[in-house]
């Protein structure tokens, strides 16, 4: 048994998600024994930082090794405060946090409208990608080994670099009957379809797993919420202010015409695309309509669930019979609740109905991740992210 620390701050910057978890096991036949979990909130001059470096302010090299070294001390903090009353932990597996995400294949978005602005390169080039919060810094302050910067090896092969925890899921969300989906609901969503795996070869059945980011999340909603409330509120609690509005059908429809939503996958996107510049076009968009804030929300809260669903229905071999949400987003009542309407009859349910928190199951598969990269296990799934193979994810950081 390992005891490893899971650490990620995601696309919402909201802060550090820490899992402080057990894992037992090899290759997709694992245990994992949640032990404590916690966020830990970015520091509000952190956070603004990053947002902005996020949505594409010109930072110098020097600025950028002072932020990738805030990050990194924040990081340590969070794993030293997730162990106190706690056996320590051996291995930390860090993701850090993505200022920069840009997916394989994509061309270059300058000069074109955020709602099309993907122009397809003539000749495939790889991705890039970049996450902040370096392992090495984190080691020496845990004095504990960490495994960092998990997504680049799968760039490297010619992959998306993301998502990286459909594997993850395979190994603690498969049924021996059943079809699933797992999905995260965070800045940006993301899922992943496992078919029944029983009676499938093991390598069968991997290679029937899908996975792939859906389109926006909570991102858009977060953003709208501080432009409505001028910064005094950050999200739409539980999803009670979109609740109470009335969305705006003719504009989902509208924006669904979106190109990423209609991108087979291999597919992944960050806040590059459904950022702050994509707000302020849906909001002109929003313009005509006349419509509340409250039916803005609820209209972004739509497409939210719209794209998820449209998504399932266009790309899918067939839709699961159940569904488990993940990620803030699950606790968002009003879009579980669209969610539930649209997929009809596959009941949505979230991860804590199957016995691991909704809340820390991407910081969980971080700690798994970096279990895997300490076996010399091969996390990634080309199925999922169009890497040309199995890779080995993460850099070893030794504690010394
Ligand atoms: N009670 C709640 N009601 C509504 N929304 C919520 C609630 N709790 C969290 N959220 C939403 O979830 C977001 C955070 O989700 P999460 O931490 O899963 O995102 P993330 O991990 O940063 O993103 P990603 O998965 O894209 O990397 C918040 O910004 C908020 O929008
Ligand atoms: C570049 C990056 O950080 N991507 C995140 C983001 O947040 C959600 C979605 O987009 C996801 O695919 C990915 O993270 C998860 C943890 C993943 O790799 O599985």
């Amino acid at each position: 048994m390992t005891r490893v620390i899971g650490l990620i701050s995601g696309t919402s910057v909201d802060g550090i998600d820490a899992a402080l978890v057990n894992i037992s096991g090899t290759d997709f036949d694992l245990q994992v024994e949640f032990v404590a979990g916690a966020t830990y909130p970015y520091q509000s001059h952190l956070r603004e930082r990053i947002l902005a470096v996020c949505a594409g302010q010109a930072i110098s090299m020097a600025e950028l090794a002072e932020l990738d070294d805030a990050i990194a001390i924040a990081f340590a903090q969070a794993a030293q405060n997730i162990q106190v009353d706690h056996q320590p932990a051996t291995l930390i597996g860090s993701h850090g946090q993505t200022v920069y995400h840009r997916p394989a294949g994509v061309g270059d978005r300058e000069n074109t409208s955020p709602h099309h602005p993907t122009t397809p390169s003539p000749h495939h080039r790889l991705g890039y990608t970049l996450q902040l919060g370096r392992g090495a810094v984190i080691a020496q302050l845990t004095g504990i080994t960490t495994v960092s910067n998990f997504r680049v090896a799968d760039i490297a092969a010619g992959g998306q670099g993301a998502p990286l925890v459909s594997p993850v899921d395979a190994a603690l969300f498969s049924h021996p009957q059943e079809a699933r989906c797992i999905q995260n609901i965070g800045g940006i969503g993301n899922l992943t379809y496992l078919p029944p795996r029983q009676n499938t070869q093991p390598d069968n059945w991997l290679e029937k797993i899908r996975g792939w980011d859906t389109g926006p999340g909570n991102s858009l909603l977060d953003l709208a919420v501080q432009y409505l409330t001028n910064g005094t509120k950050t999200y739409d609690e539980n999803g009670s202010w979109a609740a109470s509005g009335t969305p705006c059908h003719a504009l989902v429809e509208h924006w669904l015409e979106q190109e990423y939503f209609h991108l087979p996958p291999p597919k992944s996107t960050g806040r590059e695309l459904f950022g702050v510049d994509y707000l302020q076009e849906c909001i002109k968009d929003s313009e005509p309509y006349q419509l509340s804030a409250a039916d803005l929300l609820a209209t972004l809260t739509e497409l939210t669930a719209v794209s998820i669903v449209h998504n399932y229905r266009s790309f899918l071999p067939k839709l699961p019979e159940r569904v488990f949400l993940c990620g803030g987003g699950s606790r968002n009542l009003y879009l579980k609740n669209r969610l539930q309407q649209l997929l009809e009859p596959v009941p949505v349910l979230t991860t804590d109905e199957v016995g691991l928190s909704a809340d820390f199951k991407e910081a969980i598969a971080f700690a798994v991740l970096a279990y895997w990269r300490q076996l010399g296990f091969p996390g990634n799934l080309p199925t999922v992210t169009g890497a040309s193979k199995r890779v080995l994810l993460g850099e070893i950081n030794f504690s010394q």
